[in-house]
């Protein structure tokens, strides 16, 4: 099976400032991967390419098999996306922000019924079909919009700071949800500086000023200091970018 994201030499220089240089690497098939980064490594700069947002013409990056520079449709119907920024319309229901973005999708009618329920499900926010999402926390308008990233059946997850804003409680529930959702299979990628959404068994690619520094399991860049301290060590050489 083709690899869920793979990323090879990817580069990127806004003018005379190069944000990515070099990166190499992947997500494996129904993997939990966190994209560890300090502020400025380039992890939304990353997302901005894996989405088409930004272009480069140098390296490759391919979602399921799919190039995303020469089969942009293929690869793109492959990946859910959560930006940092909320993109969700307040003055719609949950389900009406969720058939929107089924419609965009090509989905309409029962079939589109049957996949949001399913994906409302999946975050445990069926019961929230019927609010506006402004009358929602701001965890469980997190939680709809992975939902929404769900509807269309994506083999790759990508959310880019999710929790950003977020209480610890509203953290911990979105973390925990993720997580479960690559128990059941979806590959995720999921960009952050903070360690503590990171569990033992997941892989973890350290990005910092634009470089990979190591993609390894979490419990193995930990070693017996803890990730916190291994990650601190990693990118606190020459100062933060
Ligand atoms: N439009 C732009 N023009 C010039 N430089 C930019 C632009 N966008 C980002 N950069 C620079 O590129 C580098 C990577 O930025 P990027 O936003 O990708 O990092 P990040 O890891 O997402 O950081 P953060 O956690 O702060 O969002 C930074 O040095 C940033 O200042």
């Amino acid at each position: 099976m083709a690899e869920a994201l793979r990323l090879e030499h990817v580069s990127l220089s806004y003018g005379a400032r190069q944000a990515l240089d070099d990166v190499s690497f992947s997500v494996a098939p129904g993997r939990f991967c966190a994209l560890l980064g300090p502020n400025g490594a380039g992890k939304s700069t990353l997302f901005g390419l894996m989405t088409r947002l930004l272009v480069t013409r140098s390296g490759r990056i391919e979602i399921a098999g799919h190039d995303v520079a020469r089969a942009p449709r293929k690869a793109l119907a492959r990946i859910g996306v959560v930006f940092q920024q909320p993109t969700l319309d307040l003055d719609l229901t949950v389900a009406r922000n969720m058939r929107y973005f089924a419609a965009l999708h090509g989905l309409s009618g029962r079939a589109a019924a049957i996949r949001i329920d399913a994906a409302l499900d999946r975050l445990a926010m069926r019961e929230r079909a019927g609010e506006k999402a402004r009358a929602l926390n701001g965890g469980h308008r997190r939680r709809m919009e992975i939902a929404r990233a769900l509807v269309h059946e994506p083999d790759l997850l990508l959310l880019d700071e999710p929790t950003v804003g977020l209480d610890a409680m509203s953290r911990k529930a979105i973390t925990a949800h993720v997580h479960d959702l690559a128990e059941d299979g979806l590959s995720v990628l999921w960009a952050t500086h903070l360690v503590d959404e990171i569990g033992p068994g997941d892989d973890v690619v350290v990005l910092h000023r634009g470089r990979v520094l190591r993609q390894a399991l979490a419990s193995d860049i930990a070693g017996p200091a803890g990730l916190a301290e291994a990650f601190l060590e990693m990118t606190a050489e020459g100062g933060g970018a």
